[in-house]
């Protein structure tokens, strides 16, 4: 479990991060969105431990992060721009991460040659941006950290890796309770891989929600009413949380269950009925109605 109580973090006179509080369940896989500038980096290195905090504590399993190696040792940080020892080759970088991490695992790191399929000795400098990406995971994935923080990890990555990783980390978080934190500008990218997301705004964490929870319970639907009286028996009807009308057709943003609310639309015989799929971008957006401007700015 990871716990974030009223941090902040300020740059000179820049404030990153202002009172932020944010909780991450054990296994589970926390996106974190926002704007350029939010504080999303800040934030993630908080976490890992590379930044101290002005204020606020941030504890994980009950333990500060902050100076503490034993846990840090659990904690794998994958930053937006890669460090690794200069000159060095794969495998020279596996004895470095050997020495830090001594949940090293070997064989897993010879199982994962099968997926990266880059050859060990070859020096990383050399490699493609998306290439040293693939590794960055590789050795982030072979010390077998209990958390993982990415910091926008896929810029760079073709469809097809991205894939391949998404799965990787599927795997782990099934298998051995890893908690995922990662970060991006992109909901699209990572609505299929979160469990949770929260989105920050100028330092501030402004929605957390959960995504089975958005995603169960929200539908978008078109309707062409046979009479028109038949509109406002099922206004009454549906908690809407956003309309618009295209010629004959009213579509509509609905809460509620599925089953309860086909049933009160087929009740009154409409010429046109139609469930749409709705992205968790458009959920966002109308679910949080008063800030749901700001959000589309940070979103889109
Ligand atoms: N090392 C630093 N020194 C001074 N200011 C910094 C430093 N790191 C971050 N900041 C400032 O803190 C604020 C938050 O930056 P941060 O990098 O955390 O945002 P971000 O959400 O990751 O942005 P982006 O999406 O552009 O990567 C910005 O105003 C930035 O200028």
């Amino acid at each position: 479990m990871i716990k974030v109580q009223q941090v902040s973090k300020t740059f000179d006179k820049e404030v990153a991060i202002h009172q932020l509080q944010l909780s991450v369940k054990k296994g589970s896989i926390y996106g974190l969105l926002g704007s350029n500038g939010a504080g999303k980096t800040t934030l993630l290195k908080i976490l890992a431990g590379i930044y101290r905090p002005d204020q606020g504590t941030i504890q994980i399993d009950g333990e500060p992060i902050y100076e503490n190696v034993p846990l840090k040792e659990r904690v794998v940080f994958i930053p937006d721009s890669l460090y690794f020892l200069p000159q060095s080759t794969i495998q020279q970088m596996t004895k470095y991460y050997q020495s830090f991490y001594p949940n090293w695992n070997q064989e897993r790191f010879e199982r994962l040659k099968q997926v990266f399929q880059i050859d060990p000795k070859r020096k990383i400098h050399r490699l493609s941006k998306g290439m040293q990406r693939q590794v960055a995971f590789w050795l982030a994935l072979s010390s077998m950290p209990d958390i993982l923080i990415l910091d926008e990890p896929i810029d760079g990555l073709d469809p097809v890796m991205r894939q391949k990783i998404k799965n990787l980390l599927f795997q782990d978080v099934a298998e051995r309770e890893m908690t995922v934190i990662i970060s991006s500008h992109n909901l699209r990218e990572i609505e299929d891989i979160c469990d949770h997301v929260g989105i920050m705004h100028k330092g501030k964490l402004i929605i957390e929600k959960e995504l089975d929870d958005l995603k169960a319970d929200t539908l978008k639907i078109q309707i062409a009413y046979a009479k028109p009286e038949d509109e406002e028996q099922l206004m009454a009807d549906l908690k809407v949380l956003y309309q618009e009308k295209r010629g004959s057709i009213s579509l509509y943003i609905v809460k509620g269950y599925e089953e309860e609310i086909i049933q009160k639309i087929e009740s009154i015989k409409p010429l046109v009925f139609d469930l749409l799929p709705l992205t968790l971008e458009e959920i966002f957006i109308y679910e949080m109605g008063d800030i749901g401007y700001e959000i589309e700015n940070v979103l889109l």
